[in-house]
């Protein structure tokens, strides 16, 4: 009965006497070696395998027999009848008699070549997935829902200043500055809230305090009896960032004198006068037009007509508060939008900007010292005004009645 189980297992079974001869083999040993019982019993390993392997095996079981221990080995044994190599994992174990004297062993061998061909195949896979992570332009990261760290990468290691090993385990407040961590934490929870992939910008500093900003795009990754996780993959753009904000700068700067262009002051503007008539609240436009501007480009040429412009503009910005928007919105003709500023108190700056201007000394590298005058006109928002248009235009109405009228004077109407 026990004999028929034994020959009915897939596993190697076998007893040796002390010598190393086969004394029990059950059926898979016979399959495993393409012989018969009697082809095998009384034999030793040198009948099966060649001298190197034999030798090693008979150490082996020595090792079992002389020391009455447990032997427990992975046993690579090329396999004749299958032209192949397996793998092995052996167990051996003495036997002893009534008197407790070794009398030989019992081995058990199982095949673990599919098990071993495996790992081999998920360590290189891991190794491989490993090079890739680590060397990927990204942060990558693995967060639960209890904000533990499940993985990150070398990146991520190197920006937190800390070996990989100290991040996974712990919770983000455990490796970030609490105010950092939270940051991060509201849209990991957004992914958690919605179980959907979410991308969004966030920022964070570095140890000089400059601002960085990723982009991160966030995925949620459920594992069977694990806690909901996320994956993160944020890439650092401070860089574009930066970019993009100059190139937005330039696109609302006037190249010449650095004041707004006109393009951002009309779109700010247009905004600005939709929120004052939701709102009622007060909105003042004034509007510069330097005095026969062409005379200095004709006296002096085009270059020195541009200083004059620059010197202009200088002598403009002081007269304006922070929420004021000073442009230059033509050639020789600037505009300032003022919140929240009655036409009175609009006047008074106007005033001031006008007496400023022509108290200007513009010298440089010419003959002489130029002087200009602006003529203003000014304005204020009104119940009728139905859009920006008339608000505008009426400034420009204004300022045409200042040049109209003598010029070097403001207008207000
Ligand atoms: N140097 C320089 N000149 C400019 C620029 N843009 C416009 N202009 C000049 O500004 C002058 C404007 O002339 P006009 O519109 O006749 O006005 P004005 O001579 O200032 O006379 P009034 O406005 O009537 O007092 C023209 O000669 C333009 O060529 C610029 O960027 N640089």
């Amino acid at each position: 009965m026990l004999a028929e189980v034994l020959n009915n297992v897939g596993t190697c079974i076998f007893t040796k006497d002390i010598n190393g001869c086969y004394t029990y083999v059950n059926q898979a040993v016979l399959d495993l070696l393409n012989v018969n019982l009697a082809e095998i019993i009384g034999f030793d390993d040198s009948q099966f395998f060649d001298l190197a392997l034999s030798q090693q095996l008979k150490k082996n079981d020595q090792k079992v027999i002389k020391e009455a221990i447990t032997v427990e080995n992975e046993e690579t044994n090329f396999i004749k009848v299958l032209q192949e190599t397996r793998i092995y994992k052996t167990v051996k174990k003495p036997l002893f008699d009534d008197k407790n004297n070794v009398i030989g062993m019992c081995g058990v061998s199982t095949d673990i070549t599919a098990e071993k061909k495996l790992q081999q195949i998920v360590k290189t896979q891991k190794k491989l997935l490993h090079t890739i992570l680590d060397n990927v332009d990204a942060y990558i990261y693995m967060k639960d829902n209890e904000r533990t760290f499940k993985y990150v990468n070398s990146k991520v290691a190197e920006l937190f200043g800390t070996p990989v090993e100290n991040i996974i385990g712990k919770k983000d407040t455990e490796v970030l500055p609490l105010d950092v961590a939270e940051h991060f934490n509201k849209s990991d929870q957004q992914v958690f809230d919605t179980g959907e992939k979410q991308t969004i910008e966030e920022t964070s500093e570095d140890e000089h305090g400059n601002v960085l900003h990723y982009i991160s795009t966030k995925i949620p990754y459920q594992q069977q009896g694990e806690l909901p996780t996320l994956i993160g993959f944020s890439t650092d753009v401070s860089e574009l960032y930066v970019l993009k904000e100059e190139f937005k700068k330039q696109a609302n700067t006037d190249s010449l004198t650095k004041l707004y262009n006109r393009r951002y002051f009309i779109d700010h503007a247009e905004r600005e006068f939709h929120r004052a008539k939701r709102h009622l609240r007060i909105l003042s436009l004034i509007a510069i037009d330097i005095d026969h501007f062409k005379d200095i480009n004709d006296s002096y040429g085009h270059p020195i007509g541009d200083q004059v412009l620059m010197s202009v503009a200088q002598c403009l910005l002081p007269c304006v508060r922070q929420e004021d928007i000073l442009a230059r919105i033509g050639g020789e003709e600037f505009s300032i939008l003022l919140p929240e500023t009655t036409l009175q108190s609009a006047k008074v700056v106007a005033e001031r900007i006008r007496l400023n201007q022509s108290n200007l000394i513009i010298k440089g590298e010419w003959q002489g010292e130029i002087q200009v005058t602006v003529s203003i006109g000014v304005t204020c928002i009104r119940f009728e005004d139905d859009n920006f248009n008339d608000f505008f235009t009426r400034a420009d109405k204004a300022l045409y009645q200042a040049k109209n009228s003598g010029r070097d004077q403001v207008f207000c109407w």
